[in-house]
């Protein structure tokens, strides 16, 4: 760390106190705001929103986003993203998929050589299929790079819920950095170097999750879930591991241990998206019910195009879209996959491997 002070962490496993900042006040920057100020840092908290920062800062409660949890320990939040970047020795983003190269540009000559900055963020950027340390990578390049990602509700991590993540970095300084800002007695921090297979599980297991909803609401019955999410995860780790992940990756927490919490989780806003269109509702009525970001309804999209663009095999992707974006019934997607010839009696389908 370049700079260090001297006040003592309250729950944290390092001793000395940092600047960090987290930009984006919705539900994720909120969790990790509180986790950091609880570890004994100084949190510059930026957000766009005035009103929601002097919200606040006047009662320490994210009311939109986090309603009734108290933010504790020296949070300060802001709407003046330089200060808060100046400030701080790491930055966490928080910013969705859609607006994240937008903020970030904004502001790159603000950010610091060498600076750490910490992706949090489980979305694809349509233009180029970019991931968002790759968006980093090329707005801030003098930048040190990280993703983090892994089962993490925000609501559960906010309630201090026993929860482990993935940091995935290719610089061991910054992967044992955050391991020692983030780490406490109720967050684990895992280190992966797989930086393209722990952020791109993050981004694919958001379809899966709608996937389960969708069949929640249709009361499909246990072995359905349990076909589904292993289905999908055959599904996602053929995807990216033709683009160049670790399988292993799928094998941990950033992988199927996401897979499982979004696809059996009402907290989760992906699953609740495809639990309201398999009640009825339309996609548009589901997202505007929701309030909040469900990053899979665009990821959707972009990976069925790049998997048609590519060659991979994927039914679970193919079928969601044809029921989302198409005008496919439930039913007859439904009829289809299960009575689908191609590849049907073979469970594995080896990846092979296309430069991403
Ligand atoms: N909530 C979770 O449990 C969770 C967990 C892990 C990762 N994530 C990921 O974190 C990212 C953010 O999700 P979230 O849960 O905080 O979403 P959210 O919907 O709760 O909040 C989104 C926030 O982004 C802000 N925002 C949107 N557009 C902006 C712009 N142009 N400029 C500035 N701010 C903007 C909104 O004002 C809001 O504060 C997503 O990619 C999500 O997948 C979320
Ligand atoms: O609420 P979701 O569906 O965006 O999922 C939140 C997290 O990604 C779960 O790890």
């Amino acid at each position: 760390m370049p700079e260090t002070n001297t006040s003592q962490k309250k729950t944290g496993s390092s001793e000395a106190a940092h600047d960090v900042a987290v930009l984006g006040g919705g539900s994720f920057g909120t969790a990790m705001a509180k986790v950091l100020g609880e570890n004994g840092h100084t949190v510059h908290f930026w957000m766009r929103d005035p009103d929601q920062a002097a919200e606040i800062e006047n009662t320490r409660v994210n009311s939109r986003y986090m309603p009734g949890v108290e933010l504790t320990g020296d949070i300060q939040p802001t709407t003046d993203m330089a200060s808060a970047i100046a400030n701080a020795e790491i930055v966490f983003v928080a910013i969705p998929s859609k607006a994240f190269r937008s903020v970030i540009s904004q502001h790159r000559s603000e950010f610091r050589d060498g600076q750490i900055v910490i992706s949090l963020t489980k979305g694809i950027e349509r233009d180029g299929f970019k991931l968002m340390s790759e968006v980093l990578q090329e707005e801030i390049p003098r930048c040190r790079i990280g993703v983090l990602s892994g089962p993490n509700l925000a609501s559960e991590i906010a309630a201090r819920d026993l929860t482990a993540t993935v940091i995935a970095a290719k610089d061991p300084d910054v992967r044992r950095t955050v391991q020692d800002l983030l780490g406490c007695s109720y967050f684990r921090v895992y280190a992966n170097v797989d930086v393209y297979g722990v952020e791109l599980a993050g981004a694919l297991k958001n379809i899966y999750a709608i996937v389960a909803g969708l069949a929640d609401a249709l009361e499909m019955g246990e072995n359905a879930r349990a076909m589904l999410m292993t289905r999908g995860l055959a599904e996602m780790s053929r995807f990216a591991v033709s683009l160049g992940a670790n399988p292993m990756t799928f094998m941990g927490l950033a992988g199927v241990g996401d897979l499982i919490v979004t696809c059996t989780s009402s907290k989760s806003r992906n699953f609740r998206v495809g639990y309201a269109v398999g009640k009825g509702k339309t996609l548009d009525e589901a997202v505007s019910e929701l309030g909040q970001v469900a990053e899979g309804i665009y990821t959707l999209e972009l990976v069925k195009e790049k998997a048609e663009g590519v060659g991979i095999y994927m039914p679970l992707v193919r079928g969601l879209f044809e029921i989302l974006y198409g005008s496919a019934s439930i039913s007859a997607v439904i009829n289809s996959l299960m009575m689908a010839v191609q590849n049907s009696d073979v469970e594995f389908i080896l990846p092979r491997t296309i430069a991403h």
